[in-house]
């Protein structure tokens, strides 16, 4: 069987989808994690959709981007097994509560690290939905789906699989949680674009500065309100002016004003800040 190519260790935690648990391949012993997907009650048109989406991230080859490895198919129990490159670093959300709770500032140069490495793997996923080589799934970037490997890499994970798994509430999916990184047009009338990606990736540029989202309220209408107006207080001062000019660049309320994926790269900025990053 397969599934006895790999030694089942602690769990890391679960998602919406299911376990996310910690594996070694017991041939050459690399550490590896594979996520458990209950398929059982799923629809034929789910279970397409869940081919698809895992069809699109076999494709998805990038350093900065969670690497697929493999699935396995338990039949008899209707279980999907993802398994992935295993980050040891963890996820950027953990990170952040650290920093937030030694009242410990993250250097600057990690933020300008985690924004070129970021950038290019999410110019992957834009070029690719460009070319018309399908729909690439949108990446939740989020700080909780940001891992970093040992050598503190950026690795944007797999949130398309959680996408796929709750279609029906993928509305309510969006509202889980508080939508601190939902960008002006989704509020308004929940589109989602490119540009929503540089939206997202301005609020997590920010909240690595300041260990806060740019916007925050207790609730979702005040939440709304806020990110329409798209008024923040700037990051703290020991950060840069350049870092700081970036950061409102990329969160311009006016989608058309916001710079495509490929602007941010080419931008003088984050070339000089960010090279040796990439
Ligand atoms: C330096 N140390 C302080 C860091 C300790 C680090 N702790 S840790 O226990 O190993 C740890 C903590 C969190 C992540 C990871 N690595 C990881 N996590 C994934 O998903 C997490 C999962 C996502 C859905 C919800 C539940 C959690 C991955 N998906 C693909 N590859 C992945 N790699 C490791």
């Amino acid at each position: 069987m397969p599934i006895d190519d790999y030694e089942i260790l602690e769990s890391i935690g679960s998602g919406s989808y299911g376990e996310c648990r910690k594996i070694r391949r017991r041939r050459d012993g690399r550490l590896l994690v594979w996520k458990e997907m209950e398929y059982g009650a799923m629809t034929e048109t789910e279970k397409q959709m869940l081919v698809s989406e895992v069809n699109l991230l076999r494709e998805l080859r990038h350093r900065h981007i969670v690497r697929y490895h493999d699935r396995l198919i338990d039949r008899q129990r209707y279980v999907l097994y993802i398994i992935m490159e295993f980050c040891e670093g963890g996820d950027l959300s953990a990170i952040i509560g650290q920093h937030k709770r030694e009242h410990r500032a993250i250097d600057e140069s990690f933020v300008w690290k985690m924004c070129v490495q970021l950038a290019s793997a999410l110019q992957v996923c834009h070029t690719r939905s460009k070319n018309g080589r399908g729909a690439v799934l949108h990446r939740d970037l989020k700080p909780a789906n940001i891992f970093l490997d040992s050598n503190r890499n950026a690795k944007l994970g797999d949130f398309g699989l959680a996408r796929v798994l709750n279609p029906d509430n993928a509305f309510a999916r969006t509202f889980v949680g508080t939508p601190y990184y939902m960008s002006p047009e989704q509020v308004n009338y929940l589109t989602y674009n490119e540009k929503s990606d540089i939206w997202s990736l301005g609020c997590l540029l920010y909240e690595l500065c300041a260990l806060r989202p740019p916007f925050i309220a207790t609730n979702q209408k005040e939440l709304a309100v806020k990110i329409s107006k798209g008024v923040f207080q700037r990051i703290p001062q020991q950060y840069s002016e350049e870092l700081n000019d970036l950061i409102k660049l990329l969160l311009q309320v006016d989608e058309f004003r916001r710079p495509s994926i490929d602007q941010v790269l080419d931008h003088p900025v984050v070339q000089r800040r960010g090279a040796e990053y990439l």
